[in-house]
């Protein structure tokens, strides 16, 4: 029997993997199993899917977390629990700047606190931001991959359809900040507290005042460039992990 088998990831010990990949959607993880040599299927449980495979010969787990922090908190507790030590998130958002356009990629420098899975564990005074050195590796490998990306300052959320959403966003757009998503603060804070490496990596799925509904729709279709884009923050993830491994 598994070893310290985790109550909603369902795996435990002994696989000897330190680095997970984060996406959001159980159907992301099999788009990250075309990149990966030997991919298997470990388990999956509610939002909860994660194979475990190789990328350079390093061994890699992708876990999805769900939407929203609550349910990526558990996924990153649990796996940390089975001795992961380095994370990227590779999400999608919607961008608040004009000039980020879908596809592109945006790496989170630091995220705003808009969540509640974050404040729970810690009051809002207590910083979101990644690993600095696993960030520099997720800027180095987008530049190598070519990927139009931009880094800065994202907004975590727990809503999608109040009535104040437009305000919202025009706020936060207008002091700079440069997409939405809804688990990069609870995975940085999480980190933070945790002692994990972060990072998070998102592909624009929805641009600024676009269509939020079609956006999303168009990407889960595979209808627009939000698809290349999902390729393309994989690839960086991948690659990020490799380099961050090598300087061990
Ligand atoms: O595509 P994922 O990684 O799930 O990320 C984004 O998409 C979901 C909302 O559509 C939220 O989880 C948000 O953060
Ligand atoms: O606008 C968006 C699009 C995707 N995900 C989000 O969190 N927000």
């Amino acid at each position: 029997m598994e070893t310290n088998l985790q109550p909603h990831i369902r795996i435990g010990n002994g696989h000897e993997v330190q680095y997970a990949l984060l996406p959001g959607d159980p159907g992301r993880v099999e788009e990250v199993a075309k990149f990966l040599e030997d991919p298997v299927e470990l388990a999956h449980n509610r939002e909860y899917k994660t194979i475990k495979g190789f990328y350079k010969g390093v061994p890699i787990f992708v876990t999805s977390t769900g939407i929203g922090g609550v349910s990526a908190g558990i996924a990153i507790e649990e796996l940390k629990n089975i001795g992961v030590k380095g994370m990227i998130r590779i999400g999608s958002c919607g961008a608040l700047q004009p000039h980020i356009r879908l596809g592109d990629l945006v790496i989170a420098s630091g995220a705003v606190r808009n969540d509640g899975a974050s404040y729970a564990y810690i009051n809002k005074a207590y910083p979101a931001i990644p690993d600095t050195e696993l960030l520099f590796h997720v800027m180095n490998a987008a530049k190598k991959n070519g990927a139009k990306n931009h880094t800065g300052i994202v907004r975590c959320h727990d809503s999608f359809y109040t009535d104040k959403e437009q305000e919202i966003d025009k706020y936060w757009s207008e002091k700079g900040i440069l997409a939405s998503d809804m688990e990069t603060a609870a995975l940085f804070v999480i980190g933070g507290l945790r002692g994990i490496k972060t990072a998070s990596i998102l592909n624009v799925v929805v641009e600024k005042e676009g269509d939020l509904e079609g956006g999303i729709n168009d990407y889960v279709d595979a209808k627009n460039n939000s698809k290349r884009g999902e390729e393309l923050e994989i690839l960086t993830a991948l690659e990020a992990f490799v380099s961050y491994d090598s300087t061990f």
